[in-house]
């Protein structure tokens, strides 16, 4: 044996060593997942039980990141332990995550992201499905997008949180690259491009400049206008990483959005109500008429409650005439006094509040 050889066994028999023990603590991890389901069973019944609990997850990764010593980041440290989460959650139930599909979009990336690769992800046609599907109990969860850092908040979202009647039960950032994808890049004749039209307001400067005039094919998502571009060589599609892989195409042009740091936020919607995390957010919707000093009526009771807000957006309420709804997103869970006081003072002031849910703020 080689000096090389020699030193390589020794550090190779650690490793195989510390697997062993890893291996051996993720099934008494999972063993104890499993005794977990059958308390939850016993006591909250067996149609009852609530398997996922996002406050429990949030708490397990920030520790993870706040112990971790390293060299592993504290980003990768907690990756992993998001799967092993998503494994034993997985033995406890498995869990069916409805996304905007086909398979290859951004929303089943922050669905995957977000539940590790042991949920099964459940791909739908439109936003409205996703937020039927689960409203009917055909999917535990749903994964929407909710605002863009370039191109602002996802409407027709908020627009659905006002129809359906579902509750957040997490968030989630992910930053967005989109390529040029095509069937063959050896030669591309792109005579139309496929794409969200979100993706192309994404790309819009670096299209102007580079394809000026192609026509623009507006499609339900992005792993569709990839499954399109697969289909016909004169095409191209904008859309990630995942559908690279999926439908077997070739990278033109790697990270065409206009701005390096574009992100999309993320919202998991539920049937079901979220305990405290110690780090929380809670989302309402609430309706006014256009009289004046209404917004500062609705506004001054956080500010009197030290409560501070980290998204407000406007709509119009949709019942004719001018009157608004307000999609309003601050600190802290619906079960602090502070936030309570807020809430009670809002609902017997505005026309309309809906909570629509508590959740711990993105950790990963
Ligand atoms: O603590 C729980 O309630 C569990 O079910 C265990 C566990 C875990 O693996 O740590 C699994 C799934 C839940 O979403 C949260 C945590």
């Amino acid at each position: 044996m080689t000096e090389q050889e020699q030193a390589l066994k020794v550090l190779r028999d650690q490793i195989d060593s510390i697997d062993q023990q890893i291996h051996r603590l993720l099934n008494e991890r999972a063993k104890c997942a499993q005794q977990v389901a059958e308390v939850k069973q016993k006591y909250q019944g067996e149609q009852d039980a609530v398997f996922y609990r996002p406050e429990r997850e949030a708490q397990v990764l920030r520790r993870v990141m706040e112990r971790n010593e390293g060299p592993l980041p504290d980003k990768e440290v907690a990756r992993l332990f998001r799967e092993i989460m998503s494994v034993c959650l997985a033995l406890e139930k498995p869990m069916r995550v409805a996304f905007l599909g086909p398979e290859g979009t951004f929303t089943q990336q922050a669905a995957l992201k977000h539940f590790g690769h042991s949920a099964d992800s459940a791909p739908m046609n439109t936003l409205d499905q996703v937020f039927r599907e689960v409203e009917a109990g055909a999917a535990h969860y749903g994964v929407v997008p909710i605002e863009n850092s370039t191109e602002g908040m996802a409407t027709h979202t908020l627009d659905l949180f006002k129809r359906f009647n579902l509750r957040i039960c997490g968030e989630l950032e992910l930053p967005i690259h989109h390529h040029l994808l095509v069937k063959d890049s050896a030669e591309p004749v792109i005579k139309r491009i496929y794409a969200h039209q979100e993706s192309f307001a994404q790309c819009r400067s670096w299209l102007e400049a580079h394809y000026p005039d192609v026509e623009h094919c507006f499609v339900n998502s992005n792993g569709e206008g990839a499954k399109r571009a697969s289909e016909d060589p004169q095409s191209a599609a904008i859309a990630g990483e995942m559908a690279v892989e999926l439908y077997q195409l070739d990278v033109l042009e790697r990270n065409i959005e206009d701005q390096p740091d574009n992100s999309t936020r993320f919202l998991i919607l539920s049937n079901q109500e979220v305990g405290p995390s110690g780090d929380d957010k809670t989302s309402i919707l609430m309706c006014a008429r256009d009289k004046p000093g209404a917004l500062y009526s609705l506004l001054e009771p956080f500010h009197r409650h030290g409560i501070s807000l980290t998204r407000i957006e406007t709509r119009p309420a949709g019942q004719g005439g001018w009157s608004y709804m307000f999609y309003i997103d601050f600190e802290g869970h619906a079960d602090e006094p502070a936030v309570q006081k807020v809430l009670e003072e809002l609902e017997s002031s505005s026309v309309e509040l809906k909570l629509l849910g508590s959740y711990p703020k993105a950790v990963l």
